[in-house]
């Protein structure tokens, strides 16, 4: 299958400062992918700069075999990177409806598809952005990203904060997405068992770096590694 995305020695960081180094990996088309590791590793940071956020220092990222250095962040969600950031950016003035038809460009992913993937988001079709709660604001950015028809969705903690009950309902969203739908993903996870059991492939970052890259089964087999690779120290 083609490559979708690759990263070839990317060292990046905010400023003059680095927080990713020499980061290499790629996708293919339907990849599931779970970016672990500790507190202020540099996950979201390395989804930002998936994004053209932060400032690339060296390396390449190639989308789809074209290098995006330089396309701005409206143009590479233009190119099919869904991009899903831990804050969820409700707008309390628009209704759930709202928030997916403003976003919804030409694809398979339609309203309809959309709220068969999120029953629960139909349901509160005609409620505003302020009226839901945590776990609806995380269906609705989801959604949202869905309406645009990515390639790839890159979620940022999307069970943060959120009660158990909901989190069942988001996971069994996402494995959809990934196993029955073929989305190619990065979800970036503190429960990494979680995120191992729904992704085909695990890299875990330290210090900005990648320290461990294998399919997610084999890592979330050895409890020990995942342990000393994620845990709080
Ligand atoms: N906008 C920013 N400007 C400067 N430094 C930043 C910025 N955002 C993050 N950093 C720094 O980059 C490093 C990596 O942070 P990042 O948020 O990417 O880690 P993370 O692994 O996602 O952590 P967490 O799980 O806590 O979200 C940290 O040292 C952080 O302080």
């Amino acid at each position: 299958m083609a490559e979708l995305l690759a990263l070839d020695g990317v060292t990046a960081g905010y400023g003059e400062a680095t927080v990713l180094e020499d980061v290499s990996f790629a996708l293919q088309e339907g990849d599931s992918l779970a970016l672990l590791g500790r507190n202020g590793v540099g996950k979201t940071s390395l989804l930002v700069t998936l994004m053209g956020l932060t400032r690339l220092h060296r390396g390449a990222i190639r989308w789809g075999g074209a290098d995006i250095a330089r396309l701005s962040t409206h143009k590479r969600a233009r190119a099919g990177l869904g991009w899903v950031p831990q804050e969820r950016h409700m707008f309390p003035s628009l209704t759930v409806e709202e928030h997916l038809t403003v976003v919804a460009r030409p694809g398979p992913w339609t309203l309809q598809r959309v709220y068969a993937m999120f029953p629960r988001l139909q349901e509160r079709r005609n409620n505003m952005g302020n009226q839901l709660s945590g776990g609806e604001q995380q269906m609705v950015a989801i959604a949202r990203a869905l309406m645009t028809n990515p390639r790839i969705l890159l979620l940022d903690e999307p069970m943060e904060g959120l009660a158990p009950i909901i989190v069942q309902e988001l996971v069994r969203a996402i494995r959809k997405l990934v196993q029955d739908e073929g989305m190619s993903v990065i979800v970036v996870e503190q429960h990494a068992r979680l995120a191992l059991s729904l992704t085909q492939r695990a890299i875990v970052l330290d210090r900005g770096r990648v320290v461990h890259d294998s399919d997610s089964a084999s890592l979330l087999a050895d409890g020990e590694r995942l342990d000393r690779l994620v845990a709080v120290a």
